[in-house]
């Protein structure tokens, strides 16, 4: 095992020099790109869209707390991929041009199990990382890697403004269960606008509403993946007290186009991406907000009309309503989800029914 000595210097030594073939005349220098929770839900979307580019080089960094190699099955042993079984509390020095951060226990059935380390893991990482971008590297290299922070609607708490734009500072409590994640995350995006000011790191912030799609956990606790298994399952769909409490759900596709132009673009954000509906025509009764009711009742008219939905206790802190206000992503990024929820929940039945081998009748 490591000492801490041993660990101090780790993260304080420079990455491995480029080698000199990147900057020779002849050769035509790939894009390496690091995501940590690359083998997670939307990390390995994430991946399949940046492997399309052949110019790209995948890293995934990642120690599968809920996320799976499976993932990135297709990958495995591509020339332009690699993947390092790796804990993002600890340093790893690697020479990269960009990061996708995205590694973070995300639901709270997993992020409630052990609430110091992962409030750590949100904001700690960033000082691990502070050997490898700080101080003499700084020094020894001319492009530092650029970092996206996948930051969270969390940010806003239980919010007092509806929708949420990225100037409202939100209404969180600072020492309740879901604490950890909300000011975990609202301390890394803290630290990222540091880096920033001190450093002068390229950063890039998206602040993700719920999204949704395959590859989810079947067991993953959170909502969407929660129906839909139960649904499969022929048990009850449980909806959790008052069942009023709303959430806009985003698809996963449209969730990595935003998260790949936030980090192409100019803006360091924070940038709201999420699926407010407004794509929806005025005549449509869908909004894009749904009730955790509304949301079980589609999933039962969709996917099982047999199925009960029942009622059972919430957890404290639950955010009463959420849809966000993506007018700086529209003009900014150019970017509007496509996909609308009745589009996207069957997409994301194909492949639950494939993984819990239920078969359509
Ligand atoms: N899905 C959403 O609705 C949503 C909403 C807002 C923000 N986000 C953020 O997006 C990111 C990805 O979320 P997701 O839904 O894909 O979740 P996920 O749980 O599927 O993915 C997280 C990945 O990070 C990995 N990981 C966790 N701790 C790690 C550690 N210490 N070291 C290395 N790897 C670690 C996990 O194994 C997993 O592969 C998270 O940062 C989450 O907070 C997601
Ligand atoms: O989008 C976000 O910013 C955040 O959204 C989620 O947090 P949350 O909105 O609480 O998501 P869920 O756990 O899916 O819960 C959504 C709603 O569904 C309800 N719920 C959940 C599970 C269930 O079985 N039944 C049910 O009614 C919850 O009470 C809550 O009101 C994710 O857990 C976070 O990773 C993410 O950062």
């Amino acid at each position: 095992m490591a000492s801490n000595g041993e660990k101090q210097s780790a993260a304080t030594k420079a990455p491995p020099a480029p080698s000199p073939l990147r900057t020779s005349k002849f050769c035509q220098p790939n894009m390496r790109i690091l995501i940590t929770g690359g083998a997670g839900f939307i990390g390995s979307h994430l991946v399949d869209r940046l492997m399309e580019n052949e110019k790209n080089e995948v890293i995934v960094v990642d120690n599968y707390f809920t996320g799976s190699k499976d993932n990135l099955r297709k990958w495995i042993s591509h020339p332009r991929f690699e993947l390092i079984r790796h804990d993002v509390t600890e340093p790893l020095l690697v020479e990269v041009d960009q990061i996708y951060h995205l590694a973070c226990p995300a639901s709270p059935i997993f992020y409630k199990h052990n609430p110091v380390k992962f409030l750590c893991i949100r904001f700690f990482k960033f000082e691990s990382g502070n050997g490898y971008i700080d101080g003499q590297i700084i020094e020894a290299q001319n492009a530092l890697p650029m970092i996206l922070l996948t930051s969270t609607s969390e940010v806003y708490g239980d919010p007092l403004i509806h929708p949420q734009p990225e100037t409202y500072w939100g209404n969180v409590n600072p020492i309740g269960v879901r604490s950890c994640y909300d000011e975990g995350k609202r301390v890394a995006e803290t630290l990222m606008f540091d880096y920033h000011r001190q450093h002068g790191i390229e950063i890039r912030v998206a602040r993700i509403f719920n999204t949704y799609g395959p590859r989810m956990n079947i067991d993953d606790g959170r909502v969407v993946s929660n129906f839909i298994a139960q649904a499969l399952r022929d048990e009850p769909l449980t909806v959790q007290a008052p069942g009023t409490q709303t959430r806009s759900f985003c698809y996963v596709s449209d969730m990595v186009d935003g998260l790949i132009r936030l980090m192409e673009g100019e803006h360091t954000g924070p940038i709201n991406l999420g699926n407010p509906g407004e794509f929806v025509e005025p005549s449509t009764p869908q909004t894009g907000e749904f009730t955790m009711l509304e949301l079980a009742e589609t999933v039962k008219e969709l996917i099982n009309p047999d199925v009960k939905i029942v009622t059972v206790e919430n957890t404290p802190d639950d955010p009463r309503q959420r849809k966000p206000d993506i007018t700086k992503a529209k003009e900014l990024l150019g970017w509007e989800p496509k996909i609308k929820l009745r589009e996207g929940l069957p997409l994301m039945e194909e492949d639950f029914r494939l993984r819990l081998g239920v078969p359509k009748k």
